[in-house]
């Protein structure tokens, strides 16, 4: 069995095909932490996630890069979006930067999405950066004007071989006083001139400036990974200019192929719009996290293919929730009974032993095809149901039998997909801790008779921070379990 990707760089489906044998390069266009991330980011970096994931199940050792973004990302403004949060929040742009990589590793932690192995931040790379705009000017990719930098894109016949985009469609959306720097509409700026209250900047050979965004993906990428490397990943929104520059940029530098596959995800829309902090449409990881489990997000996303678009919803959420719950009732089934220790040492019965080897090669089978995680989940869906079969249908199971059956939901459910913890807590809490719910549900109830409504606030958000959640209804207030399992 071979794996099989598809590559936007050619547009079809091709084997995977490492540069070193047994090891994967992967670079992953990482945040701009100008503000918390949300469900949004969290379909790109789930989808990569489980991308490492996978190559790792398969033995493959993974270097798996994935950048900050801390300056040098313009909105469309013209305004550098961290110093826009620093103004914001009245913050040094550093202490901003800190403030939300960390919200974005917590995120990503909650999410079970494991850490990329090296994070490094564009600030820390100005001198790298500078290094590659000095060889695009040597070599006639890049010309200096007022102090700013731009690439040349008529100097590189092949801008455009990512998107498909041609140099003639590549003029719209460029601000006026830019437009008359640049030798052509669509060139784009490696480096920029600061002007002494834009705090975020460099001295450079070109004065005091600012590097481009594009500049500092192809820096980072090349430096930890080699050129070529083996794969980069993204979100297809930023498919052009992004990707199509940083292509340029260190190909035109150094001569060599830049990333040999190109992955890239879908968006993640709310009403079929993409769901993006510029159009307010953002529903924070954090807030999400309040009231789903991080499996049933996770669940949620991969329930779609990567590369496809994906709608959020409170319906599709409760759906996740619901796939969630049939998933881990029958883990938790099949764990009890091998934690009773009462199943006899038999292989019985002998055809699920097949059934077993039958649902791991489907798996497999399904991940191979450019990790088509919806074909995986309705393997171990069918493959659940099959298990409740066995495990209600009177037979007696032997315990090699369930061991087998819980090294499936480990290895593949666990390990390759992030959806079944090792430890699943019961989300039903005990008589006791049921009966004190209630209790504070009634105090809560008397004080809002009373008018007393900080109190009953008080008691909703203190219940709520511990994972509980009330509902107000006409007939009086249910809670149940918002963040089981994590
Ligand atoms: N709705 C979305 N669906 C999928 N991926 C997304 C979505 N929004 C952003 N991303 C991806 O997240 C990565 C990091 O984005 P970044 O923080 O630079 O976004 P941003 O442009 O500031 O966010 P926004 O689009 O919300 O303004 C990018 O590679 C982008 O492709
Ligand atoms: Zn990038």
């Amino acid at each position: 069995m071979s794996l099989v990707v598809y590559n936007f760089l050619t547009r079809r489906k091709e084997p995977f095909i490492p540069l070193h044998e047994g090891r994967v390069h992967m670079y992953v266009c990482g945040p701009t932490v100008y503000d918390h991330a949300h469900v949004g980011h969290a379909k790109l970096y789930v989808s990569m996630d489980v991308i490492v994931r996978y190559f790792r199940y398969r033995g493959y050792k993974v270097r798996y890069v994935q950048n900050i973004t801390d300056v040098g990302h313009l909105l469309d403004t013209g305004e550098d979006r961290i110093l826009k949060g620093a103004a914001r929040e009245r913050l040094e742009p550093m202490e901003l930067v800190e403030k939300y990589m960390r919200s974005y590793f917590e995120d990503m932690d909650a999410l079970g999405v494991v850490r990329p192995d090296i994070s490094p931040r564009a600030s820390c790379h100005i001198p790298e950066m500078i290094e590659m705009i000095k060889v695009l000017i040597q070599k006639g990719h890049a010309y200096e004007v007022n102090g700013s930098v731009y690439f040349s894109v008529e100097s590189w016949p092949e801008y455009g071989k990512l998107s498909g985009r041609r140099l003639e469609e590549q003029e719209e959306g460029v601000r006026v006083p830019v437009r008359e720097e640049k030798r052509h509409p669509a060139d784009f700026a490696l480096w920029k001139r600061a002007e002494p209250e834009h705090i975020l900047r460099w001295p450079s050979p070109w004065g005091w400036g600012y590097p481009g965004w594009h500049i500092e993906c192809s820096v980072m990428a090349t430096k930890y990974l080699g050129q070529p490397f083996d794969i980069h990943g993204g979100g297809i929104d930023n498919l052009f200019p992004h990707n199509e520059s940083e292509i340029a940029q260190a190909e035109a530098a150094n001569g060599v192929p830049f990333a040999r596959y190109w992955l890239l995800t879908g968006s993640l829309t709310v009403n079929g719009v993409k769901m993006s902090k510029s159009l307010g449409n953002v529903v924070r990881i954090k807030d999400a996290l309040q009231r789903y489990r991080p499996q049933a997000i996770r669940l949620f996303i991969l329930s779609s293919h990567y590369r496809s678009p994906i709608d959020y919803s409170e319906e599709a959420m409760e759906g996740a929730e619901k796939g969630l719950d049939r998933l881990w009732n029958t883990v938790i089934e099949v764990r009890e009974r091998l934690a009773r220790g009462d199943a006899p040492e038999s292989a019985e019965p002998e055809a699920f032993m097949e059934e077993i080897q039958r649902a791991r090669r489907a798996f497999l089978e399904a991940m191979d095809d450019d990790f088509s995680t919806p074909e995986a989940l309705s393997v171990l869906f069918e493959f659940s149901k099959a298990v409740n079969g066995l495990l209600f249908g009177g037979a007696t199971v032997g315990r090699p039998v369930l061991e087998a059956i819980d090294a499936v939901y480990r290895e593949l459910g666990g390990q390759v997909l992030g959806l079944i913890p090792d430890e699943i807590r019961p989300d039903v809490p005990s008589d006791l801790v049921a009966g004190l719910v209630q209790l504070l549900i009634e105090l809560r109830a008397e004080a809002r008779r009373q008018r007393d409504f900080a109190r009953a606030d008080q008691i909703r958000e203190r219940l709520r921070a511990l994972g509980i959640l009330l509902e107000d209804r006409p007939d009086g207030t249910t809670w149940r379990m918002g963040r089981a399992g994590s």
